[in-house]
């Protein structure tokens, strides 16, 4: 369905009198192309035309209104079918409305009116959706193949090699880094590059919920099901009905809903707070954690059952300080993004402004260093950005006991500022460290190291 595409509405109505009634009324819309079936069997045969609303007779000679809700229900689950019967029978509607029917309308003589307010109301969902989907197509082509997750450094080579892999299935994909590496923008990228791309990408941050409010957050809730729930609301696995849900900070999630959410990934429905009436839903996950989940799991803080369930393809995000000339290449394209959306002439980072950043260790990873380089680029006088423009609390990694480095980082560290000081003779430092110089040089080769 599109604004300029018409509005593709089934009447589906036997009594040949009513039936013109509702052609007529629904054709006086330019926009709607409205077709009539007396039998729920012509209207079936038809469903391959994917229309956007069906109005179903209940009383049809051919089959029961449920039957026939059934079938388009699961063949068309994106067409909203409205039910209307010639007699009012509040169990038929509550079984008619459960079974996903968008409204139940008696005939009498506010139907066509009533009938009319809800097309309209429909047809501008659709628009929105589709408007909706559009912009994702756009964003999504932001996040496409290596486009938005900048880094050519091999860990990050194998990074995107991953996210490749993960986008052409719905295979669960479980995302660790320290903070600040990127892993959202990894989620994102695997959402856009796959066939779900145009679909919802939903994300949630489990340690930015209040504990109380997670489990409505999840799975949503009905309308009073505890105090403060005013409305029905929906959750966010219904919200990612059909795209991506990508669940922060996993290990953040109460022992309890662990549990709650393993039954339904596993069951692959959903029922709200206070409802009793489950939904199916289809979604890929990708859940993320600055934890060692394994770790959690062995100090019993995480299920273990939930734990392989969300496993799946683990992506493990390399710290910034392990990915070599990146940080450059990252540092000149905020550089060049920031100049360009505040509209101002394009700053240079100077040799003292590069090696200062390569040699800071970045604790705050990706997201450190893009504070760092667009405050520098406001803060520099002219077009270049100098040392002394970066506002880095120290140029050297801090190694030794209550240093925040893991003990890879700190040899890492240690064996860069022997290198510094001896001016890059490696086997200079290979005698002075007793290590092996083709220790060195592989750290070199992998640009863990530098010379110069
Ligand atoms: N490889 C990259 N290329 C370009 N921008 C990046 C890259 N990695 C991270 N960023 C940017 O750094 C910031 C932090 O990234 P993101 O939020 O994805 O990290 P995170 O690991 O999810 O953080 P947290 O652990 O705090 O949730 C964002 O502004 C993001 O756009």
């Amino acid at each position: 369905m599109t604004a300029t595409l018409p509005f593709k509405i089934f009447v589906i109505e036997d009594n040949e009198w009513y039936g013109e009634l509702l052609m007529h009324r629904l054709s006086q819309n330019p926009n709607h192309s409205v077709f009539r079936f007396t039998t729920a069997r012509a209207c079936l045969d038809q469903l391959s035309e994917q229309p956007d609303f069906i109005t179903l007779d209940y009383s049809l000679p051919d089959a029961k209104g449920e039957e026939v809700l059934r079938q388009i229900r699961e063949r068309v689950p994106g067409t909203e079918v409205i039910v209307i019967s010639g007699q009012e029978d509040v169990r038929t509607a509550v079984n008619m409305l459960q079974q996903g029917a968008y409204d139940y309308l008696v005939k009498d003589e506010n139907t066509l009116d009533r009938l009319w307010n809800i097309v309209s109301k429909v047809e501008q969902q659709a628009r929105l959706r589709r408007e909706n989907s559009q912009l994702r197509q756009q964003i999504g082509a932001r996040y496409g193949a290596g486009q938005a997750l900048l880094g050519e450094h091999p860990l990050m080579q194998a990074v995107h090699t991953l996210i490749a892999k993960a986008a052409r299935t719905t295979i669960t994909v479980s995302v660790s880094g320290e903070t600040g590496t990127g892993k959202e923008l990894v989620a994102k990228a695997i959402h856009f590059q796959s066939s779900r791309a145009a679909l919802p990408f939903v994300a949630v941050n489990m340690a930015a919920i209040p504990h109380e409010l997670v489990e409505s957050e999840l799975f949503g809730h009905e309308k009073g099901a505890f105090t403060g729930a005013i409305a029905r609301r929906v959750g966010r696995l219904e919200e990612a009905n059909g795209g991506t849900l990508f669940l922060d900070e996993i290990a953040d999630l109460d022992l309890s809903l662990q549990a709650k959410l393993l039954r339904v990934l596993q069951e692959r429905e959903v029922t709200r707070v206070g409802g009793n009436q489950s939904t199916p839903f289809d979604i890929r996950l990708i859940v993320a954690t600055h934890h060692d989940l394994l770790a959690e799991v062995q100090a019993g803080r995480f299920r273990e059952d939930l734990y392989y369930r969300l496993l799946g393809l683990p992506v493990a995000l390399p710290p910034l300080r392990q990915r070599g000339n990146d940080v450059l290449l990252l540092a000149e394209a905020f550089v060049r993004d920031f100049c360009n959306l505040n509209n101002i002439p394009l700053r240079q980072l100077t040799e003292g402004a590069r090696e200062r950043l390569r040699a800071h260790p970045f604790p705050g990873n990706v997201r450190e260093l893009k504070a760092v380089v667009e405050l520098a680029t406001v803060l520099a006088d002219g077009e270049q950005i100098l040392a002394e423009d970066l506002p880095l609390r120290s140029g050297k990694p801090t190694v030794g006991p209550g240093s925040q480095l893991s003990l890879r980082d700190q040899t890492t560290a240690i064996v860069q500022n022997c290198l510094d000081e001896m001016d890059g003779d490696v086997l200079a430092v290979a005698a002075r460290l007793r290590i092996g110089k083709s220790t060195i040089y592989r750290m070199i080769q992998q640009q863990e190291l530098h010379i110069g």
